[in-house]
């Protein structure tokens, strides 16, 4: 382990993220990195240079992607590992995690946020504020579990998708890749194809 993170993404996610990374107390250094030259700082760190400078620091630094999009999210995360960056695992020290859990490189869990037992969330996954991912749940890479969205046990989310805010979805139930699941909506059947989908049941929109 390297004692210096850097953040790539110093606007709202990566602040939340510079966040858990600071209460988690393992590294000496965290600064940003960001395309915005405006933003010299962001939550008391230093922002030291745009996202291309990644490839000066990966020998110091492990690196952590701050970006909220899951397209943008996945495309610089491959590149980081192609790259060989080491990339980390960020936990809010405030969730509950269950036994036989699996979280992958470059996934953040934020505050309140609980996985029950035998869940399995892969590479660059965003688990955020107090959402829940129950027993045998299966989070293929670059998903976005939003702020209290509600998975029950034995749920399969596929690669890129992205569960807004609120969101329910019922026990044993797939969720392809590339989906979109509005705010509030719930899900009660399988979603077998990519889109956008909103309202309780949700309905293609
Ligand atoms: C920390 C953080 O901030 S994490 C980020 C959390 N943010 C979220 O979860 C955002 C989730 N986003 C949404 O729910 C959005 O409304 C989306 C992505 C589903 C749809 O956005 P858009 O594509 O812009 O759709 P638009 O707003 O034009 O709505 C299209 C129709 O769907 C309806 N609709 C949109 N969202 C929803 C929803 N969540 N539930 C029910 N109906 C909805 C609209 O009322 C509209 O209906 P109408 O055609 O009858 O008027």
């Amino acid at each position: 382990m390297k004692n210096k993170l850097l953040i790539i993404g110093a606007s709202g996610h990566g602040k939340v993220v510079a966040d858990i990374a600071l209460k988690m107390n393992k590294w000496k250094t965290i600064a940003f990195l960001d395309d915005d030259k405006n933003i010299r700082s962001s939550m008391g760190l230093e922002v030291i240079g745009t996202s291309d400078y990644v490839f000066k620091h990966i020998d110091d630094y492990e690196v952590f992607v701050g970006i909220g999009n899951n397209v943008t999210r996945q495309k610089i995360h491959e590149m980081l590992e192609k790259a060989g960056a080491s990339i980390p695992v960020l936990i809010h020290p405030n969730t509950v995690i269950g036994s036989q859990v699996d979280l992958e490189t470059g996934t953040v869990v934020m505050a309140g946020a609980v996985i029950n037992c035998c869940t399995k969330v892969g590479k660059g996954c965003i688990v955020n504020t107090g959402s829940t991912l129950d027993h045998d749940n299966n989070i293929e890479d670059f998903v976005h579990i939003s702020p209290g969205a509600h998975l029950a046990g034995t749920v399969n989310v596929g690669q890129g998708s992205w569960l807004g805010i609120g969101s329910v979805v019922s026990n044993n139930l797939n969720i392809t890749s590339g989906c979109q699941v509005g705010a509030g909506s719930v899900v009660v059947r399988d979603i077998t194809e990519s889109g956008l989908y909103v309202g309780v049941p949700v309905r293609r929109i």
